[in-house]
């Protein structure tokens, strides 16, 4: 079991470099599926789900190489094999194998996600939407079986602000028959960097950004060259990182529009954000005030940060309320933060934080994904060593973790355990 230590108290200093945005990337390599030619992704993150996803897309049958940070997917010669188990378990995402196969092959059998464990996480919007479409499921095999003879476009009114059904019915319809639109789409920057590497290989979709995308079916679809946008969340937990030491870091290769929720919420509690073109500058001090965060879809305050920025709020003066309604049980970090000194209250889907308080270093343990960077900012605030266990969770989204944060003066180690000889 690996483990991640954290010796608090360093100011973060220096400049770091954002990765390619992992909601992205786990979207973008199941689209290139649909294409009949290379699709080369620049600036795709080195962490544990491009990696699991590159080798489904492998099992597949495609050729997937990667360069640094470039990944060549050759997707020409997969067959349509069924998925129930295995890999797809690992991953959230591995439900846009269900959007890009029932495109590419009419039919598709994937067992159901896995990904961060933040309460129930129903996929009904994007079945409706595939049904929708012309497809019948019925579960076979353990997993869900879709298909369709022909899919045909419709229009789709999702009922919940999805960012998975958005894109995968996105993939669908843009080789069904016709034209489909959907409605109440998510607006999230990610929906538009898919929405682009689709257009680039041929398809026809407009509106991404927007509540109402336009998706006009193409037949083919072909290669193309296409780079990620940066990581608005790893960039957002290293703002929250460097306000929580005190620190003055400069947070690189960004698109600060991505991030305008958290930067005023950051201003409000009076840390200073100053904004460049590509970049964002966080300098930190000691004196944060309370205040109130509620979770809503893009552009609102994103229920990705809202773990991290609870363990900076434990340094404000006063009490804050952090309720997420977009996942209203996402509080798994809460107790790992009592265990380290913290006077936290959940209360129904809020968080009530009581500021000021002192944490101290102890053995914790990353339930999920961010569970686990809430635990990092705690332990870089902590007196003495955090211990934390759980680093899969993390590695799924955060790229060279220890060396960008080692770069930036953290003192901070990972323990691997020693393989036995035998
Ligand atoms: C791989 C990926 O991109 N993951 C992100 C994606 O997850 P994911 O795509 O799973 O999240 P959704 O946007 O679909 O979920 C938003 C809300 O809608 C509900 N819902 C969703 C689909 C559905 O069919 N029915 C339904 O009720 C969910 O339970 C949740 O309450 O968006 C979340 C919300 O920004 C982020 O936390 C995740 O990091
Ligand atoms: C919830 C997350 O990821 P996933 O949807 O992939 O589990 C996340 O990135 O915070």
């Amino acid at each position: 079991m690996e483990k991640l230590f954290i010796r608090g108290g360093q100011k973060l200093a220096g400049r770091i470099q954002i990765s390619g945005a992992k909601n992205s990337a786990v979207a973008l390599i199941p689209a290139a599926i649909l294409a009949d030619g290379e699709v080369i992704l620049d600036n795709v993150p080195d962490i544990s789900d491009v990696h699991i996803y590159s080798e489904i897309l492998q099992d597949l049958g495609a050729v997937v190489e990667r360069d640094n940070d470039t990944l060549r997917i050759d997707s020409r010669h997969i067959e349509a094999k069924p998925m129930p188990n295995g890999k797809v378990k690992e991953l959230r995402a591995s439900y846009y194998l269900m959007g890009a196969m029932l495109g590419r092959f009419g039919q598709a059998t994937v067992g159901m996600p896995g990904g961060c464990n933040l309460g129930p996480r129903p996929i009904d919007q994007h079945i409706k939407g595939f049904e929708a479409l012309g497809a019948t499921l019925f579960h076979k095999h353990g997993a869900l079986h879709i298909e369709a003879k022909q899919l045909v476009g419709n229009k789709i009114f999702l009922d919940v602000v999805s960012v998975g059904a958005t894109i995968n019915i996105m993939l669908a319809a843009c080789r069904a028959k016709g034209k489909t639109v959907i409605e109440n789409a998510a607006k999230e920057p990610e929906i538009i960097d898919v929405a682009t590497l689709l257009n680039a290989m041929g398809a026809n979709i407009k509106g991404a950004g927007t509540d109402v995308i336009r998706i006009e079916g193409t037949k083919n679809l072909h290669g193309c060259r296409h780079s990620i946008i940066p990581d608005r969340i790893e960039a957002g937990t290293y703002m929250i990182f460097a306000a929580a030491t005190g620190g003055d870091v400069v947070i690189d290769n960004i698109i600060p529009r991505h991030l305008e929720s958290l930067i005023a919420k950051l201003r409000e509690m009076n840390v200073r954000v100053e904004e460049d073109d590509d970049a964002v500058r966080v300098i930190g001090n000691e004196k944060y005030e309370a205040i109130d965060i509620r979770t809503l879809p893009y552009p609102g305050f994103a229920t990705d940060l809202q773990q991290p920025i609870t363990s900076l709020l434990t340094a404000a003066s006063g009490t804050s309320i952090v309720t997420d309604n977009i996942y209203h049980t996402r509080f798994k970090h809460v107790d790992h933060l009592l265990n380290m000194g913290a006077k936290i209250k959940v209360e129904g889907r809020s968080a009530v934080i009581e500021g000021r308080t002192l944490l101290t270093g102890t053995r914790v343990t990353a339930t999920d994904l961010r569970a686990g960077a809430a635990l990092i900012v705690a332990g870089l605030m902590a007196e003495g060593v955090t211990e934390i266990t759980g680093v899969h969770h993390i590695d799924r989204g955060y790229a060279n973790l220890e060396e960008k944060l080692r770069s930036l003066g953290a003192d901070m180690w990972r323990e691997k355990p020693i393989k036995s000889a035998y």
